[in-house]
């Protein structure tokens, strides 16, 4: 049996195309929607992912502008980029693109970004919202998961979802957003003990771990769901997932693959937050 393939990419097109309407809307209205983003120092990943970010709004109509710093910034400095973005009217979302130099003190950094622009849904506030259940910026890949989820069929209720990764930006809130949907949800990381045996228990397995095909067969329950968010360069400049695909696609149900997955619809999830974002400023 093959898998069939959760495409990213076409759901993405889709949204993306309602999401234009919006900004037509909203033009009508006078607002045009404008992120900000910073990126810190010329790690390669981050300048691809930042300029993928750019176009993607550029297409829709959404204003976009790229703050580029050195990476030998002081932290008071970019504390201070961070706060005159959130005292101009005219940006409706900031973003500071991860990772940060060591020398700075990221969570310090995104808990200033004001509430109402934090498009990444980083801000303790925003976290904080979302595992309340209240109305919030919710983190953009962990949104874009259940989008696909949900445009693929995928049911929740009561099924077993295990989590590998507990980062801030992915692991974490992607279980609450499953949590909140009535999954059964566990949590794995670097040092759970007898992973393949827990993994092996789930009826959606999210992965999020950032090792380059590190998920094999042995992981996976016949059948199951995967969702691969990893996105490794390898030196020939291919980018790959945290699960290897060609050992698992005739084992699984369906599955995302890398690229054209998950990552399409981070960018997508992120215009959508800005939009949110500037909704929320008339
Ligand atoms: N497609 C997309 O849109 C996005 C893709 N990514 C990609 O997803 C991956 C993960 O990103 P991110 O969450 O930021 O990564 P982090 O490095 O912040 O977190 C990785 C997590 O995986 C866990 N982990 C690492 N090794 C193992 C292992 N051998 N077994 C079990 N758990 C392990 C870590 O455990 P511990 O906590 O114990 O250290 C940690 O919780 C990366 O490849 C990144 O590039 C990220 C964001 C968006
Ligand atoms: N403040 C902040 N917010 C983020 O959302 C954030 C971040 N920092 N730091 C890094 C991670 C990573 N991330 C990705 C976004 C898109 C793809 C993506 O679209 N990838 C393509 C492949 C890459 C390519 O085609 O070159 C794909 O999967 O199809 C991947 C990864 C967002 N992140």
């Amino acid at each position: 049996m093959s898998a069939s393939i959760m495409y990213g990419d076409i759901l993405a097109q889709k949204i993306r195309s309602n999401l234009k309407i919006v900004v037509n809307e909203l033009k009508e209205e006078n607002i045009i929607p404008s992120l900000t983003v910073v990126i810190v120092g010329d790690n390669p990943a981050s300048k691809t992912y930042v300029k993928m970010k750019q176009k993607a709004c550029e297409k829709i109509g959404i204003r976009s502008h790229v703050i580029e710093l050195n990476s030998d910034i002081s932290e008071e400095d970019l504390l201070n980029q961070v706060i005159n973005l959130n005292e101009d009217d005219s940006v409706h979302g900031i973003l500071v693109q991860l990772p940060l130099p060591d020398h700075i003190n990221e969570k310090r950094i995104l808990e200033y970004i004001e509430p109402t622009k934090d498009v990444d849904g980083f801000n303790p506030i925003n976290i904080g919202r979302l595992s309340i259940g209240q109305d919030a910026l919710i983190p953009c890949t962990p949104l874009g998961i259940m989008e696909l989820l949900d445009f693929y069929g995928v049911s929740l209720r009561g099924k077993h979802a295990v989590v590998i990764g507990r980062s801030n930006i992915v692991g974490k809130p992607i279980g609450q957003l499953l949590l909140n949907k009535d999954a059964t949800v566990t949590y794995c990381h670097s040092k759970t003990e007898a992973l393949s045996s827990i993994t092996k228990q789930a009826d959606i397995l999210i992965v999020a771990i950032g090792k380059a095909q590190f998920i094999t067969k042995d992981h996976i329950k016949p059948g199951a769901v995967v969702i691969d968010v990893g996105n490794t360069f390898l030196s020939s400049g291919k980018v790959v997932g945290d699960v290897d695909y060609n050992e698992v696609k005739d084992h699984v149900s369906q599955i995302t693959p890398v690229p054209k997955g998950v990552g399409p619809m981070t960018i997508t999830m992120l215009l959508h937050n800005t939009i949110k974002a500037a909704k929320n400023f008339k």
